[in-house]
């Protein structure tokens, strides 16, 4: 208890001494589910939020009335799908959070959810590009690697796509990977820094433990680290047992996205996240997203860092990601074209 206030403390320090004066309206679509609502719980504890706009298919007002309730300055409002209710919470977003889909049941891969997902992700998009075609869109839904470029091909329909403003969030791949290789080596988590790349779905999750402080880790234990970073995220859904996926591990990554869009916005110089954006690291293949570090800044993606120099292992992971990548985007680009709603 008093370590988690004593982070709190210093979360809300360090968001008063940058710009605690600046207006930043997020949004959270899909803020009734099990990731919506912790993720909309921490941006109501940041200080650098001060609109916090909730719209669910069901039960957004609801989250909304039970945050307003907690003694932070920001304001907080739910949205139906009646009416404008989607557009209205849309507008004037800085940063539009969208968690909203199904997640996985066990012995589901993520692609397995698609079918469902992709059209709830176009038509969300569709609103974003209407009523807020300038903010930083942050996909959480699954599959990533076919979502992202479903919301790129909406905007691109609508001519207001900006490379720079949409990012896969891949932050709980970097979360994981921090703790696991903290838990073999006993360490602290804070101190273990893995770059992690490529996409966000089983061997296209690519740690690169070569660059962090454990590169001669080797043998068993490195693929065993490697594996589960690559599929941590079943490991959440085997012990649900039926019951969804990681959602309180996300929202912590997601919020922590989040806040490090709104540090780079505000002038905060240096914030860089591994994320999946469109990119020239792999566009001679055939494949224009790709998650690597990328820095962030008033204008969203600044700068997308090279992958750096990997060992041989580390080449092949690469190799069984690029393909898989490249048919996972090319999906989603398929279902826009096919499929581009009403
Ligand atoms: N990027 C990542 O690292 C991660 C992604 N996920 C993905 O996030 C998504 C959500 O997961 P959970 O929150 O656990 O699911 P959930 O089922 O608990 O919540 C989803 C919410 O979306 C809402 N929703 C459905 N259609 C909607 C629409 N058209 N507009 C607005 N809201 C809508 C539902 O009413 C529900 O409240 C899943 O696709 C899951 O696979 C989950 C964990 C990590
Ligand atoms: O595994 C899932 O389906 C949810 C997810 O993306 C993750 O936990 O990384």
């Amino acid at each position: 208890m008093f370590a988690a206030r004593q982070t709190f403390n210093l979360f809300q320090k360090r968001a008063f001494s940058a710009s605690a004066s600046q207006a930043s309206k997020v949004a959270v679509l899909g803020a009734g589910g099990g990731i919506g609502q912790p993720l909309s719980l921490l941006l109501k504890l940041n200080p650098r939020v001060s609109d916090l706009a909730l719209y669910d298919i069901r039960g957004g007002p609801g989250v909304a009335a039970d945050l307003s309730h907690i003694n932070t300055n920001s304001t907080v409002t739910g949205y139906n799908p009646d009416a404008a209710g989607l557009n209205d919470c849309l507008k004037d977003a800085e940063i539009v959070l969208i968690p909203a889909g199904v997640p996985r049941k066990p012995g589901m891969t993520r692609d397995d959810l698609f079918n469902t997902n992709a059209s709830i992700v176009r038509d969300l998009a569709k609103a974003a590009a209407k009523s807020a075609p300038n903010a930083n869109i942050l996909v959480i839904s699954n599959p990533v690697n076919s979502t992202v470029p479903i919301v790129s091909e909406v905007y691109k329909a609508a001519g207001v796509y900006n490379p720079k403003r949409l990012f896969g969030v891949t932050t709980l791949d970097v979360v994981r990977a921090s703790r696991f290789i903290s838990q073999v080596q006993g360490t602290n988590p804070a101190d273990e820094k893995v770059t992690v790349i490529g996409g966000h779905s089983g061997v296209t999750i690519v740690p690169l433990l070569s660059q962090s402080n454990h590169a001669s880790i080797a043998g068993e234990a490195r693929d065993a680290l490697v594996n589960r970073i690559q599929f941590g995220g079943d490991e959440v859904v085997k012990a649900k047992d039926g019951a969804g996926s990681a959602t309180l591990s996300m929202a912590m990554a997601g919020a922590r996205f989040a806040e490090s869009l709104l540090r780079a916005a505000q002038g905060e110089k240096g914030v860089v996240e591994p994320t999946f954006v469109e990119s020239p690291l792999f566009k001679g293949q055939g494949i224009d997203f790709f998650a690597s570090k990328v820095e962030l800044g008033p204008n969203g993606a600044e700068k997308i860092h090279d992958i750096g120099p990997v060992n041989e292992y580390e080449q092949k992971l690469i190799d069984a990601c690029l393909v898989d990548l490249k048919k996972n985007i090319q999906k989603g680009v398929d279902f826009v074209k096919a499929n581009p709603g009403n």
